[in-house]
């Protein structure tokens, strides 16, 4: 049956925990028995391997969902260099073909009920020299999970984000993540967030070991927010 529901996951910035709710999701939904797989379309920051590049945020979706397809069909762009993503292609003399990564969706949309797309950095990272990470998602129309890092300065970049993603597409639900070390007033700025962004809350996490623990977090209608089908709930 499927043709897999897609999510995207977007951050309010590199670092605020996109790979680690996006890992915590993807056991969320196996737990409700949903086939999930997770796709890094592009990512900078890669180790030289045997096998080629690989990237640990391609690596820990792959393992959050136990998938044992190629690597390629996981992540097809992977640069070395932890530098923006139009600038480690550029250097690589790499054009980011844009129908490519659409296809890498829609090859995993055959075999999965749910396809969780992780961007690299924040919602406006180039991918190449006219067109952004937002740009793809807004023209695919696929709707946005916004990862917020509980730290200071993080409500003004959530509410620009959060603007931004309504400019080109949806917002279908936040995560609030206490990344370590926790943030003074941690849940005032959880709820001064609450109070001001249109999408729910779907997730509160503090600091945790495991995203596998993380994933108990997840409200119960979090797949519901999400868009996913009743049919695969
Ligand atoms: N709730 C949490 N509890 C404990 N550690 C966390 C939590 N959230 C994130 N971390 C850790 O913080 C670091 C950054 O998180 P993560 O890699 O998920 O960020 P990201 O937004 O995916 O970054 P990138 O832009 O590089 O993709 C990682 O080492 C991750 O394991
Ligand atoms: C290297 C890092 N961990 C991410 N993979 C890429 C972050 C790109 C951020 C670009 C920017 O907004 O300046
Ligand atoms: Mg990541």
């Amino acid at each position: 049956m499927p043709l897999g529901h897609v999510i995207a996951v977007t951050g309010t910035d590199t670092g605020v925990g996109k790979t680690f709710a996006a890992c915590a999701l993807i056991q969320h939904a196996c737990s409700r028995g949903l086939s999930v797989v997770g796709y890094k379309p592009v990512a900078s920051g890669s180790e030289a391997t045997s096998e080629g590049l690989r990237n640990e945020d391609a690596l820990a979706l792959m393992a959050a969902s136990g998938t044992q397809l190629p690597y390629a069909r996981i992540n097809p762009y992977a640069f070395a260099d932890p530098i923006a993503p139009h600038l480690a292609a550029a250097d690589d003399d790499v054009h980011i073909d844009r129908a490519r990564l659409t296809q890498g969706v829609a090859a995993l949309r055959e075999t999965h009920d749910l396809v969780i797309v992780e961007g690299a950095g924040g919602w406006q990272v180039p991918l190449g020299e006219s067109w952004t990470f937002a740009d793809w998602i807004g023209a695919n129309a696929w709707p946005v999970l916004m990862v917020v890092g509980i730290r200071l300065g993080c409500i003004n970049h959530a509410l620009l984000s959060a603007q931004s993603i309504a400019a080109q597409t949806r917002c279908v639900g936040w995560v609030a993540n206490g990344l370590p070390p926790p943030a003074d007033r941690e849940a005032d700025i959880v709820e001064s967030l609450r109070r001001r962004l249109q999408a729910p809350l779907l997730a509160t996490l503090p600091a945790l070991s495991t995203p596998a623990e993380a994933a108990d977090h997840f409200i119960e209608s979090t797949l519901q927010s999400l868009e996913v089908p009743a049919s695969r709930r």
